[in-house]
């Protein structure tokens, strides 16, 4: 039986004055995918991300989460509907805990919300309670709840980037989406991460991954798309893709 669609996103467009950034670009991800999006510098992967997470308008484009249109009009409003995602440049709370930074996210989904969790209710404490032990069971699961109680930026960078995934799998997303999360990362680090990813996806989770590690992005993708200033120049599984001329021509090629 076919997998049910998670991200239906078709016909975007997006123009940065005189530049057109993105050219028609659609993507169509089924639930439990590692999904990659690959290009060469300035083809437009972060522009798309900004786009479906709600950071950049698009001049056109249709937009589906788990078969229900919505709007990706602000970034609250794309967590809400079930998008959560990481950021190229790492964008934890410095000086809050690791344990502190996954329960912001967890917030997300609550009831109480943090005003809630301010005031300090008895309902809004039996449900920080609940948010702490879930949070804790996240940093057990992305390998670092030995440093619940340790200040973010005291992290190690692989550290950091986990704890990064952590907060974004507290919202109880439909869709991952990781921007460039091996950026940076030692060989060791990207190696850890790779199994992270699998253990994710082995969990029934979807994930959309920006990538410029080829390698990683080969060996661990059920498919991918290959954008080349701003336009999709070619979109399948990874055998495939690799031995597209177009896209052999994109990183090889002079262009860039
Ligand atoms: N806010 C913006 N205003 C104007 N131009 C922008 C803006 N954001 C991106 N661009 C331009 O859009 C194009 C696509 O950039 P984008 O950052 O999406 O590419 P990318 O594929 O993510 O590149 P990289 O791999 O280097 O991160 C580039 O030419 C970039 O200069």
């Amino acid at each position: 039986m076919e997998r049910p669609v998670i991200l239906n996103i078709a016909g975007v467009t997006k123009r940065f004055g005189g530049l057109q950034a993105l050219s028609d670009v659609s993507v169509k991800i089924m639930q439990g995918q590692i999904y990659g999006l690959i290009g060469p510098n300035g083809a437009g992967k972060t522009t798309f991300f900004n786009v479906i997470t709600g950071l950049y308008q698009p001049d056109s484009g249709t937009f589906e989460l788990a078969g229900k249109p919505y709007s990706p009009s602000a970034p609250h409003e794309v967590a809400k509907a079930g998008i959560a995602r990481t950021f190229q440049n790492i964008r934890l709370f410095s000086e809050m805990t690791a344990l502190e930074n996954v329960m912001v996210g967890r917030h997300v989904r609550t009831r109480q919300g943090v005003l809630g969790a301010i005031l300090q209710h008895r309902a809004a404490r039996e449900e920080e309670a609940a948010i702490r032990n879930r949070a804790m069971e996240l940093l057990d699961f992305v390998g670092i709840a030995q440093f619940a109680h340790r200040t973010s930026r005291h992290l190690s960078y692989g550290d950091q980037r986990r704890l990064e995934i952590a907060r974004a799998l507290a919202t109880e997303p439909q869709l991952l989406a990781l921007d460039e999360p091996a950026a940076g990362m030692n060989a060791t680090e990207k190696l850890a991460l790779r199994e992270l990813l699998l253990k994710i996806k082995a969990e029934g989770k979807t994930i959309l991954l920006i990538e410029h590690d080829v390698k990683l992005v080969m060996g661990l993708c059920d498919r991918l798309t290959v954008l080349d200033y701003g336009k999709p120049i070619a979109e399948g599984i990874p055998a495939e893709v690799q031995k597209n001329p177009a896209v052999i021509e994109a990183y090889l090629g002079g262009g860039h």
